[in-house]
């Protein structure tokens, strides 16, 4: 079986293009730019990686892009204080901040201090508790970028048998909510469970969130399933050159396996900055109280 590659790179430039298009229309019609701010503690090389791309794709997209810097030694107090101005802050329409925050920082104290109205990560406890009451909720990116390239290959997640390895706030919780929106049937999979190689053969979507670089072997796989791969694992090139980033899913035996795989990298890193541009148009329309836009 010829495995389907299931490309980040072109799913999120359609998305991008289709928030660039929101957002023209938001300027035209009620005079609104939608604006991010993302916080950056520290200057972990990664996460400054992950900004820049953030706020260059928020500028393409016609947005107003908002960055804070902040030394890695910074009070908590003044993190908080920037916090809350940005919360009073009407060209502010989303709020993020980059995780992780350096030791020392409580990152939850910090995201409960986003206006959840802001919270364009969606880890704020009200969109975490309204996503699983079914409400409208802010959600986290990745689990949304993981269900939009999900539904590329199955119109309907209805019915099916989905396991989510990985019980993050950021990813496994609420990625186990949005596929029970879907109607799918949802184990939730981590380090303390018992044969997830058994586990895992009995999925038609396997989601793969545990950080560990080729963790999901080619024979853990049902064949002909769906493999969406959240890990991004940098290691060491053997030959002393650029790091490379591996998944949480050893590609080259999956592919053999699968219907459809996610490829790491340009697979869902991709979705995650494009559906933070997604969550900033959401909020912006649903704090001016405009319709819901058509993203
Ligand atoms: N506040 C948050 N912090 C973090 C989040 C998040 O959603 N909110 N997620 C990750 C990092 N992240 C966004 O912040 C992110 C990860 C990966 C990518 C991406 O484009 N990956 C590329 C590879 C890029 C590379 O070379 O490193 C790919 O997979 O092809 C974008 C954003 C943790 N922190």
């Amino acid at each position: 079986m010829t495995a389907r590659i299931i490309d980040g790179k072109i799913i999120s430039a359609e998305l991008r293009a289709r928030v660039a298009a929101e957002v023209t229309r938001i300027k035209t019609d009620h005079g609104i730019t939608p604006g991010l701010a993302v916080v950056l503690v520290g200057s972990d090389p990664a996460s400054e990686v992950y900004v820049r791309s953030k706020h260059k794709q928020t500028q393409e997209a016609g947005m107003a892009s908002f960055e804070h810097r902040l030394p890695a030694d910074v009070p908590q107090a003044e993190l908080l204080a920037l916090i809350a101005k940005l919360n009073a802050d009407p060209a502010v329409h989303g709020i993020l901040v980059q995780l992780p925050l350096p030791k020392g920082l409580d990152s939850t104290a910090v995201i409960d201090a986003i206006d959840p109205a802001k919270d364009v990560d969606g880890l704020n406890p009200t969109n975490a508790g309204r996503l699983a009451s079914g409400l409208f909720a802010l959600t986290p990116c990745t689990p949304l970028g993981c269900i939009i390239m999900a539904k590329q290959v199955h119109a309907s997640l209805e019915g099916m048998n989905a396991i989510v390895i990985g019980r993050s706030n950021l990813v496994g919780k609420p990625l186990v909510q949005l596929l029970l929106n879907e109607n799918a049937t949802v184990t939730i999979a981590h380090s303390r469970s018992r044969d997830l190689p058994a586990l895992c053969r009995q999925a038609d979507l396997v989601f793969a969130a545990v950080g560990k670089a080729e963790m999901v072997k080619g024979d853990w796989i049902k064949p002909g399933a769906t493999v969406i791969d959240v890990g991004i694992n940098r290691t060491p090139s053997p030959d002393g050159g650029k790091d490379k980033l591996l998944g949480d899913v050893a590609f080259n035996e999956a592919k053999e396996v699968v219907g459809a795989i996610t490829p790491v990298p340009g697979g869902v890193g991709l979705m995650t900055v494009a559906c933070l541009l997604v969550n900033t148009v959401r909020a912006a329309s649903a704090i001016h109280g405009l319709p819901k836009p058509a993203v």
